[in-house]
């Protein structure tokens, strides 16, 4: 019997997934600018990148027991002083829970209940955050670098991207002057 090299990477705090069949996704600002309360948002600006998205998983996603491996790295992008956040999302199978873990940076995790009452928690490298499946949850950079953020998830989670829309968030984090201000919609 032959010992293997490993077929994947993710070298920690810094690294990527690294591997084959590895997904990769990136949101620009034209993608998410709905997001934000600025409405003053440049053409230029618009091609901004916020996050990017690796993820990895393997055989048939509908099937019961597969997992996900995630990375997402929001970079530091301020819109009028509002801090760059991914969409935020429940799953569609609200039985599904999902790890969160902080890499590197500094941020917030944001969760919502499905009667729309928010709670946050720091994101610091070595946080580790369990997300309940009947909470929407969105992350948040609040710092001055790049925020890795791990992820362990069900691959028959999916996305409940509708209810936030209906629903949103009910607080928006500002950073002003170096402080970090939650602002009631
Ligand atoms: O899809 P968003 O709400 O924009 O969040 C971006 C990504 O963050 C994490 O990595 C989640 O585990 C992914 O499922 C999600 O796609």
């Amino acid at each position: 019997m032959k010992i293997k090299n490993p077929k994947l990477w993710h070298k920690m705090p810094g690294g990527i997934i690294e591997g084959e069949n590895v997904l990769y996704s990136r949101k620009y600002l034209k993608d998410v600018e709905n997001l934000y309360k600025s409405k003053e948002i440049s053409n230029e600006g618009k091609n901004t990148l916020m996050y990017e998205v690796y993820s990895y998983s393997e055989g048939d996603e509908t099937q019961y027991g597969n997992l996900f491996w995630g990375l997402t790295i929001l970079h530091p992008v301020y819109i009028e002083k509002e801090c760059n956040m991914t969409k935020g999302h429940f799953h569609e199978n609200r039985n599904c829970v999902e790890y969160y873990f902080g890499l590197e940076g500094e941020g917030l995790l944001l969760l919502m209940d499905e009667m729309g009452q928010m709670s946050a928690e720091k994101v610091l490298p070595g946080s580790l955050h369990y997300i309940a499946g009947n909470f929407a949850h969105r992350l948040v950079n609040i710092g001055e670098i790049p925020l890795k953020i791990g992820a362990c998830w069900p691959t028959t989670a999916g996305h409940d991207y509708r209810a936030v829309e209906e629903m949103p968030f009910p607080y928006r984090i500002y950073k002003n002057n170096g402080k970090i201000e939650l602002v009631e919609r």
